[in-house]
């Protein structure tokens, strides 16, 4: 029985085994290109999303930055959604109501929960970092530091997100991560490494932007300087990143935030002339502001200034005089006690600057305001002679013009933009209109700003070696598959027929 079928199936495969043979191949030739495209398929793209916290000396702000998961490694893809100012002061202010912690940040966080997809929440990492604020804080109490932070960290860890901590960064971080940022949305770091000239690409990390923000309590600089052979006295920072050595010098000055700065200078002006009433250069002329003696001096950035008054209250008339202004700001940086090659000031380590500059936070706000940044500016005189202008303006007549702005920041713009321009001195900054760029938003949507470099570097999102390149891009590789496997389908064909047709010769000739 075995035998007879073994014997007609041998018959049949012999008829038809080429037929058969070729059906399968067919088969799975098309079977290979639809694997091969639906495999390539263009899918709905897979967004990431993560949130951090700026909890600055002055005011806390969400972001939101999105990207997409599939284009990970690459720069300048990610981008901010949403910036959720939180109403209230700095959280450093909340040292003796930490019950009022939950209030202030909820706001922020309905927000996240509303845009982020619930699906994602759990895998959304939630930062916080903390700036000069907390970092005074700790200074004067530690242990009222650590309670904002405890506060902050259980409230946020009752959210479905993925928190990841909440802590005081350093004074180098901020500024790091605020260079890391400004130079990944500028695309400056991956620029020219597909350059075929090795001398260009030598002196690559000199094309990033240096990064200047100026906050509340501190202010940073930030950048790669020229000569990286000398030897500085503090360790410049080093980071690779997308296959490129950068060496970065960085600085945090705390106290000379613009807010800090002014409660120097005032100290310094009673400090000076000891009387209740300040004629005050950097307010406008009719400008008054009360403020509290005891405030002034019970505070870690003015205790140098300390000493018994008869008075509780100092009274600031404003008197308008950009020079004068300018003049009694150049006494709160120190430039005598040098001990290096070069310094800033307060005998502060820094090589010469170089290059072009990002400026952001108050930098951006003020030199915005004044209508004075790089692209309206042709020359210094054009400057003072606008400052001068400016802060000569009557307050009552400043106050009508711009009745929509807030009366904390219209009022101190004159000073603001004095101390900005004295700070640039200090740095020794030439020309600076034609090397420092103001900015706020980067491609259009993107805050510049510490934060996003912080989360990038958290997720570890900057490879430090560029991702090697596809051999072929998607469209190529299809357009081969299909190619090659229609060739070998036809090759295939044509070799059938050939062989049919020489066995049917052959069989005829016998
Ligand atoms: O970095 P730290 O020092 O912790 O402080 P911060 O993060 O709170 O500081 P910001 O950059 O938010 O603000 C810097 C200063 O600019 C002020 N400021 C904020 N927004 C402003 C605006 O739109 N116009 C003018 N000034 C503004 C603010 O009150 C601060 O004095
Ligand atoms: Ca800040």
């Amino acid at each position: 029985m075995f035998l007879v079928i073994d014997s007609r199936v041998k018959r049949f495969l012999s008829k038809n085994g080429l037929v058969i043979l070729g059906f399968t191949f067919i088969l799975s030739l098309i079977a290979l290109l639809a694997v091969g495209l639906t495999q390539n398929k263009n899918t709905p793209e897979n967004f990431k999303f993560g949130i951090v916290f700026d909890a600055g000396s002055s005011h806390t702000t969400m972001y939101i930055y999105k990207w997409s998961a599939e284009k990970v490694n690459d720069t300048g893809l990610v981008y901010e959604i949403e910036s959720c100012k939180v109403k209230g002061p700095g959280i450093s202010a909340f040292a003796s109501n930490l019950q009022d912690i939950p209030m202030y940040l909820s706001k922020c966080m309905g927000r996240a929960k509303e845009l982020i997809p619930k699906y994602k929440h759990h895998q959304t990492p939630v930062y916080l970092g903390a700036t000069a604020g907390m970092r005074l804080l700790r200074m004067e109490n530690e242990e009222s530091a650590e309670r904002i932070l405890n506060s902050v960290t259980s409230f946020l860890s009752s959210y479905p997100f993925n928190f990841r901590g909440a802590r005081i960064i350093s004074g180098s971080e901020e500024g790091a991560y605020g260079w890391i940022t400004i130079n990944y949305l500028l695309g400056k770091l991956q620029k020219k490494q597909n350059s075929k000239d090795p001398s260009s690409r030598r002196n690559e990390s000199l094309e990033t932007y240096g990064a200047l923000d100026l906050g509340g309590a501190s202010t940073q600089i930030t950048f790669v300087p020229k000569d990286t052979n000398i030897k500085p006295p503090i360790k410049f920072m080093q980071f690779r990143l997308y296959g490129n050595n950068y060496s970065v010098y960085t600085y945090s000055f705390l106290c000379y935030g613009k807010d800090q700065a002014l409660l120097k200078k005032l100290a310094m002006d009673i400090m000076n002339a000891p009387s209740g009433i300040l004629l005050d250069p950097c307010f406008h002329p009719g400008y008054e502001r009360t403020v509290d003696v005891s405030y002034l001096f019970n505070n870690t950035c003015t205790r140098e200034y300390n000493g018994q008054f008869p008075f509780h209250e100092l009274k600031i008339n404003g008197t308008g005089e950009f020079q004068q202004c300018q003049e009694d700001l150049l006494d709160l940086f120190h430039t005598t006690n040098c001990r290096y090659t070069s310094c800033t000031f307060n005998g502060i380590f820094m090589p010469p600057v170089q290059g072009e500059f990002g400026a952001f936070s108050a930098y951006y706000y003020t030199m915005n305001f004044l209508n004075l940044t790089s692209d309206k500016v042709s020359s210094e005189e054009m400057v003072i002679d606008k400052m001068k202008k400016f802060c000569a303006r009557p307050w009552k007549e400043v106050n009508t013009t711009y009745a929509g702005v807030k009366q904390k920041y219209l009022s101190e713009y004159c000073f603001a933009g004095t101390y900005v321009l004295t700070l640039l001195q200090a740095y020794n900054f030439t020309d600076y209109w034609k090397h420092i760029h103001f900015m706020d938003k980067i491609n259009d949507n993107t805050e510049a700003g510490w934060t996003l470099g912080y989360m990038l570097n958290l997720t570890n999102m900057i490879p430090a070696e560029l991702p090697q390149p596809k051999p072929f891009s998607r469209p190529t590789y299809i357009s081969l598959m299909v190619a090659f496997s229609l060739v070998l389908a036809v090759v295939f064909i044509l070799g059938s027929i050939i062989f049919h047709k020489s066995s049917y010769f052959q069989k005829k000739a016998i």
